[in-house]
């Protein structure tokens, strides 16, 4: 790590050496785990957590975080050769700046540039992540094509959020909108109403930009707000696949649901040579219709 920390902000380490940035600021609580940069809780003064986290805690290094906000890059899921979800989710991250205000703390990581040669020979990329957190919570992922040959990408900011019975909850902005269900690999023309989920659910939503809010029965709201992301993935993986994943509770699959801004599916994006691209999400509280 590089940068200095202000004050609200510590550097910790877990017995097995894994490191995670503390943030306690009037305004919010929050923790980055440093290797992924994987932002895993975030708590606003006086509010519910903005992330859902699951309790069963890996604790060394090199073992995936399951929740909070991996970064899936630079590809979703499968759609190339390697691990899924690509390499910064597991990779070492640098602290390059922390400030802090009184609304809120602003972070900046590097992918380690050792790290990304090792793991992308062919490919040359610059990748930072920056955090704004405060009553909301902002993520910026911004990758630079440093090579001579055009570079493929395709990511998302894969956001667990939490949700007090997925049963009772709706996700609403997507009426209307086509997707892929990634469980059969067919295409839907539109999404015929509010997105309920009582059965296992992965969708790339495409040639969508708009807000997205998550609605539960108790009257508390998230919105997901994106920039540089026409595409939104939504994840819930129920009963049945929830038992094979890695760190995920047996009924963990009812408190969360995964609203992820992403470039996936017909939103992947081709960077040429100097060119940047930055995806952001933003994930706040607001007043709820119930
Ligand atoms: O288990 P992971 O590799 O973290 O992936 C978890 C999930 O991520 C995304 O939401 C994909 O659309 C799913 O197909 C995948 O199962």
């Amino acid at each position: 790590m590089t940068a200095t920390l202000p004050e609200g902000l510590a550097l910790t380490r877990n017995a097995h050496g894994r490191e995670f940035i503390q943030i306690n600021h009037p305004a919010v609580t929050a923790t980055i785990a440093l290797e992924g940069a994987q932002v895993i809780d975030c708590v606003p003064a006086g509010k519910q957590p903005l992330l859902w986290m699951s309790p069963i805690d890996p604790r060394m290094p090199g073992t995936a975080l399951r929740g909070g906000i991996p970064l899936c890059w630079p590809w979703f899921g499968n759609s190339r050769p390697g691990p899924a979800h690509g390499i910064a989710r597991t990779s070492p991250w640098q602290l390059i700046d922390a400030q802090r205000d009184d609304q809120q703390v602003r972070l900046r990581l590097e992918l380690a540039a050792e790290q990304m040669k090792a793991l992308l020979p062919d490919e040359r990329w610059h990748l930072q992540v920056e955090f704004v957190i405060g009553k909301q919570l902002s993520v910026s992922l911004t990758s630079t094509n440093l090579g001579k040959q055009a570079q493929p990408l395709s990511q998302a900011l894969h956001s667990y959020l939490p949700v007090a019975d997925i049963t009772q909850a709706s996700i609403t902005g997507l009426e209307g909108c086509r997707y892929i269900d990634q469980l059969t690999s067919q295409e839907h023309r539109a999404q015929p109403g509010p997105i309920l989920i009582d059965q296992e659910v992965d969708r790339i939503y495409y040639d969508h930009t708009a807000p997205v809010i998550l609605h539960q029965h108790n009257g508390r709201c998230l919105e997901v707000t994106r920039e540089g992301s026409h595409s939104l993935v939504v994840w819930n993986p129920w009963q049945a696949k929830a038992a094979r994943l890695s760190q995920f509770p047996q009924d963990g699959f009812r408190q969360m649901v995964c609203l992820e801004a992403s470039n996936a599916g017909p939103d992947a994006r081709v960077l040429e040579p100097g060119q940047s691209h930055t995806l952001v999400t933003r994930i706040r509280q607001v007043p709820g219709t119930g």
